[in-house]
């Protein structure tokens, strides 16, 4: 996710343990292959979990060299973002635009496979404007030789309103011959496993979700595995944000800037709460590091006996 699941966010996750895969942000491709500076900043993997490198253009020789760039530097999957809905993704006929032409979708992602034999997917939404186009983009990933693609079934001009359209990805899985990975509103482990159960996918990817409770996939496997699952206390939520602040200190140049990133990450956290105003409102007025960890600190306690009922809750499993 573009600008949050940073190699210290997707490391803090990962510690949880349940995870199978990990996903950059997108590196945009436009007219030239990536620096250094920015394979070094994305290409990073954790532990031996396999890193999937999200690039997103339209020049298909730029993205294949590219893809190929990647996989020199660690990339165990390559993705292509076909589903980016922003207006400047839009304009500049990249991320969901390319939806509205399948035809350069195969173009890229064949000549992506020419230059690569690690796996290679593609991130889709349903269609630029209508639905009944996936079956369509589904051919051109299957034709070009793709491994898997992945789906939130949500148009681009949906943006994020409303509810995303799990039927569609049990559409797609049914049609397709290559693995389906689903997304879209996966809150909790409970959604996770009603996922997999509705529409068969192969796998389910978790975005805010996991921003909001970093213990989704350890508790999604959990019990998947018949296991007790883990109910993080005030103390471990506390001490997830204490490491992940820690680690923006070791990264960032200034305060602000790890109380900047910090912050953010908070602001998910607070999906967690019947009425986030307050833990808002005190987080964002924090001035420094060690004020915003004690007011954390304080809300959290309050807030002590909601986890498991609302904070990193399983849902109705
Ligand atoms: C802040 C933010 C950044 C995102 N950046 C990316 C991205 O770089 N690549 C991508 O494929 N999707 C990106 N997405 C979309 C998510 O991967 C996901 O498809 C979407 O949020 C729906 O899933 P969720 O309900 O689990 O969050 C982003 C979403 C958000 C909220």
């Amino acid at each position: 996710m573009e600008g949050v699941t940073n190699p210290l966010m997707r490391n803090q996750i990962a510690q949880h343990g349940g995870l199978d895969l990990l996903c950059t942000e997108f590196i945009r491709i436009s007219s030239n292959t990536p620096s250094l500076r920015v394979l070094k900043k994305q290409v990073v993997k954790t532990d031996d979990i396999p890193l999937s490198v999200q690039i997103m253009g339209n020049d298909a020789s730029l993205m294949a060299s590219s893809a190929k760039l990647m996989v020199d530097c660690g990339a165990d999957i390559v993705d292509v973002n076909m589903g980016c809905p922003t207006k400047r993704a839009v304009k500049g006929g990249v991320g969901s635009a390319m939806l509205k032409d399948t035809s350069l979708c195969y173009q890229v992602l064949s000549a992506m496979r020419e230059q690569v034999s690690c796996a290679l997917s593609a991130k889709i939404r349903a269609g630029f404007d209508n639905k009944e186009d996936v079956f369509e983009i589904l051919k051109a990933i299957v034709d070009s030789g793709a491994d898997f693609l992945a789906v939130h079934p949500r148009r681009r001009i949906d943006h994020y309103k409303g509810q995303s359209d799990w039927r569609i990805i049990a559409a797609l899985k049914e049609k397709s011959p290559i693995p389906v990975i689903g997304n879209g509103d996966v809150l909790t482990a409970a959604d996770a496993i009603r996922m997999f159960k509705e529409t068969n996918c192969d796998g389910v990817m978790i975005g805010r979700g996991a921003l909001a409770n970093p213990w989704i996939f350890l508790q999604t496997s959990q019990i998947m595995a018949g296991q007790e699952a883990f109910i993080p206390q005030w103390q471990d939520i506390y001490n997830f944000y204490k490491g992940m602040c820690d680690a923006f200190t070791d990264f960032c140049d200034s305060e602000s800037g790890t109380l900047n990133k910090t912050k953010e990450m908070l602001m998910y956290f607070s999906l967690n709460l019947p009425e986030p105003a307050p833990f808002r409102q005190a987080i964002g007025r924090s001035q420094s590091l060690k004020e915003m960890m004690n007011n954390l600190h304080s809300l959290l306690k309050e807030n002590q006996a909601l986890c498991g009922k609302t904070i990193c809750a399983l849902g109705e499993v």
